[in-house]
Parts: structure tokens; sequence; C-alpha cells
């Protein structure tokens, strides 16, 4: 399907939910590995996850603040095509990510004021990709993965970062036209919002989504 606007959608947990996100255009698909998500993937099952992904389409592994021994036993065991960093990893850290995998790494970015803004500019100079999210509240038990919008307005008419970045939080089949509209992103990234209950994607969620991504 031709688009415009490349979509990632994140968290998939059975091949049948890999299959509906590549059939209806997704272009990233995320494997979370955090054990206190409802996403959380064991190894050998994101490999068959992978396994099951059409060429094409770009595998994600989402991680957070993980040691090179755990990213060691993903990547040793999942075929990827991008590392995303979801927790406090810092610009040092990203670099270094990056020289041991040999992966592309997208850096997860949490946003809720003007301010927040300002880390941007300093990953920019060593992440290959940014995700722009909603800063999760202070006591949540995930960083992501929350249905989280921030204010878009925040990021509008400054679409262009020095790096290729994503939308991501909150968005759903009803909004993510708008969220575009304002922010000129060229890519997004959506979890709960094409879910029918925590870790469960729906087909038609994910085939509205991207329609309305596309639109
Ligand atoms: O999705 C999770 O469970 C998760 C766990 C730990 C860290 C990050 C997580 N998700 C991050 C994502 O990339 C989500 O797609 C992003 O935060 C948007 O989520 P949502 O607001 O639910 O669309």
């Amino acid at each position: 399907m031709p688009q415009d606007v490349r979509v990632k959608i994140c968290g998939l947990t059975a091949p049948g939910q890999v299959l509906a996100a590549a059939e209806a255009g997704a272009r990233y698909v995320g494997f979370v590995f955090f054990p206190k998500s409802p996403r959380h993937l064991e190894v050998g099952i994101a490999a068959e996850l992978a396994a099951a992904t059409p060429m094409g389409i770009a595998k994600v592994a989402l991680t957070v603040n993980a040691s090179d021994d755990e990213l060691d036993r993903i990547v040793d065991t999942v075929p990827l095509d991008m590392l995303q960093l979801h927790g406090k990893e810092s610009p040092e850290r990203v670099a270094e990510v990056k020289e041991r995998y040999g992966l592309p790494v997208m850096k997860a970015l949490g946003v809720a004021e003007e301010g927040d803004l300002a880390q941007i500019d300093l990953y920019s100079d060593v992440a290959d990709q940014l995700l722009i999210d909603a800063k999760p509240p202070k006591n949540a038990e995930l960083p992501g993965g929350l249905g989280l919008a921030f204010d878009w307005r925040l990021l509008a008419g400054r679409k262009y970062w020095r790096r290729p970045w994503m939308l991501a939080g909150g968005l759903t089949p009803d909004n993510v036209g708008e969220a575009i509209r304002m922010t000129g992103a060229r890519q997004v990234d959506v979890s709960s919002g094409v879910e029918s209950s925590p870790g469960v994607k729906d087909a038609e969620l994910i085939r509205r989504f991207i329609e309305a991504a596309s639109a």
C-alpha cells in the first residue's frame, strides 16, 4: 500500500498480530523486552515473531535501561533491524550500544512541556532516530505504552529535527490524522491505541489506524 507516513506498531505478542500489521501496511514492528509490561516477550517467542515478519518491515527491539548481558541475549537470538532504547539511557550509552551491536538505535524521549524538547538536540548527535513520546507520570509502572498523549502543539512548526523522528503517545485511529496535521510527523508509533486489551493487538484497529495515518 503506498503511504507517505510510516507506521510502527509496537508491542506485538503473537504471529497473527504481526501478519495483521504487515497486511495493513506497517513499516516497523516493535517487540517489547520489559518484564513488567503486558507486552513483554521471552527471546524465543520474539525470534518466532521476527521469523513471521515479512521482508521489508523493520523489526525493532524495545528495551529499558538494559545491560549488555540483556542486550546480548536479545541480539544473539532475535534477528533485528533496530534497537529502541526506552529508559534513561544517556547519550554516551546510546553511542556505546550503537557501536557494540552495529544496529541503528532509536532513542525514546518523553515530552510533557517545552523544556523537554532540549533533549532532542542532545540525542540527535548519537541516535539514528528519535521517538518523541509522552513523558510517563512519576509513579507509572511502565515508561511507555500507557496510551497517554502530550500537547502536540509543542511540536507544531518544528518538524525539521536533525534526525528522522516518530511521534508516539496516546495515538488512536481517531486522533492520528489530527496529530500528524499538527506536528508534521512523517512517522508514527502506536501500541495501546490498537489493542482490544493490554498486550492484545486488534487487526481491525491496526487497519483503521494505518488507513487514518495514510489519509
Ligand atoms: O509498550 C510497552 O509495554 C512498553 C513498556 C516499556 C517501555 C515502553 C513501552 N512502550 C513504548 C512504545 O514504543 C509505545 O508504542 C509508545 O510509548 C506509545 O504507546 P501508546 O501510548 O500506548 O500508543
